[in-house]
């Protein structure tokens, strides 16, 4: 796996990475927001001469609309195969200008400079890229590293505390599936004040050791999808609408039935459900499910990555702080799941 760099303030190692990369331009990729926010506490260190495209914010914008954009921007700069790219932001962000990049002329190089929790914690790390594709996450893709990663906490001084929470949630599946001290440890009551610095490097240690051993999800790697399988469909079925979910808070959601399977499936303690619940419960309360909402929910989990042919594997747990994968469970589980969740 390539450099992952912790550093205090984004300028000194920017500049320094910067200086230690050949590149024939650089291509720095912001949406609205990293604009603004991000942009300048890194444009004093930046070449003389490069070219910068900015896109609307958010997963609405995370398609092949957008690639679109970004590749006619590049193909106009003129950029070469010894071009570098550099994301500046989240984990929209960082999927879709990595994905771009990995495409474009068959792969030029790029860094991500994560900006928000959920991808200094876990998006900037271990090379998923891609975009939504009908309506289905993440469903065009490749896997392909970054050259460096480099983490700069300072970035969510000015980030928004839904997205500081959203960003809470892979924390707290970093803990459920590998480290149970971990996760006992996190401050549920007055989650603002875990110390972010702590988890962002634990976090990271958490899932470079998974990517380490199985960089193209043919096993292991699974366990990082823990909670996505309804939590991805539950994103999905609410992104158009006015109740929409962020990342984060659609996958606690997903965490919470998907716990709720582990104990039908994998024999996890009821104890632990319970425990689980209650956490994610008082950080993140509850999204209201209609039962309309089953049958788009149940169809979304058919087209998860991790499925083969008509079975619909889970990752689940076996107890907090360790997780098993290739779990079949079927429409009706499912359903009780989701039941149990509205049942709250
Ligand atoms: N590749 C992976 O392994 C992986 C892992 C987890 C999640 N993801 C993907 O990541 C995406 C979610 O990422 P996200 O939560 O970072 O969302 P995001 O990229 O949409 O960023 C969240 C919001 O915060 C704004 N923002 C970013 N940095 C800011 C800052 N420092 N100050 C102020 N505003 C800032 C953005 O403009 C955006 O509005 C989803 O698409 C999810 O599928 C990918
Ligand atoms: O890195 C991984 O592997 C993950 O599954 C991390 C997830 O948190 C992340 O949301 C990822 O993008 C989901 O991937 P997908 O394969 O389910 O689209
Ligand atoms: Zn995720």
């Amino acid at each position: 796996m390539n450099p992952i760099i912790i550093a205090e303030q984004p300028s000194k190692s920017l500049s320094e990475a910067l200086s230690s990369l050949t590149f024939s331009s650089l291509f720095i990729l912001t949406d609205e927001n990293t604009q603004e926010y991000c942009f300048p506490l890194i444009k004093d260190v930046l070449p003389e001469s490069y070219f910068h495209f900015t896109f609307p914010a958010g997963e609405k914008h995370k398609n092949l609309e957008t690639c679109a954009e970004i590749w006619t921007e590049m193909t106009e700069a003129g950029l070469d195969r010894k071009a570098l790219v550099l994301n500046l932001g989240g984990g929209v962000l960082g999927d879709m200008g990595g994905f771009c990049a990995s495409i474009y002329k068959r792969g030029i190089r790029f860094i991500n400079l994560p900006t928000t929790l959920l991808s200094q914690v876990d998006a900037s790390v271990g090379g998923k890229l891609g975009v939504d594709f009908e309506g289905l996450k993440n469903h065009l893709g490749v896997f392909n590293e970054p050259e460096l990663v480099l983490i700069c906490p300072q970035f969510l001084n000015t980030l928004p505390s839904n997205e500081l929470r959203s960003g809470f949630a892979e924390i707290i599946k970093h803990g459920l599936i590998r480290d149970k001290e971990y996760f006992e440890n996190l401050d549920f009551q007055n989650w603002k004040e875990n110390d972010w610095k702590s988890l962002i490097s634990h976090s990271v240690e958490i899932k470079k050791s998974v990517v380490q051993e199985d960089p193209k999800e043919a096993g292991l790697r699974k366990i990082l999808n823990f909670g996505h399988t309804i939590g991805h469909a539950l994103e999905t079925h609410f992104l158009d609408g006015s109740n929409h979910l962020l990342h984060g808070e659609a996958i606690a959601a997903g965490m919470i039935c998907e716990a709720w399977l582990s104990v039908e499936k994998c024999q996890m303690s009821s104890a632990d459900l319970e425990q689980i619940t209650q956490n994610l419960l008082e950080v993140y309360g509850k999204i209201r499910l209609n039962k309309s909402d089953f049958e788009p929910v149940l169809n979304l989990c058919l087209q998860d990555k991790k499925n083969e042919g008509k079975e619909i594997l889970f990752s689940l747990l076996e107890k907090i702080g360790s997780c098993t994968f290739n779990v079949p469970v079927n429409k009706s589980e499912i359903a009780a799941a989701l039941t149990y969740y509205q049942n709250l």
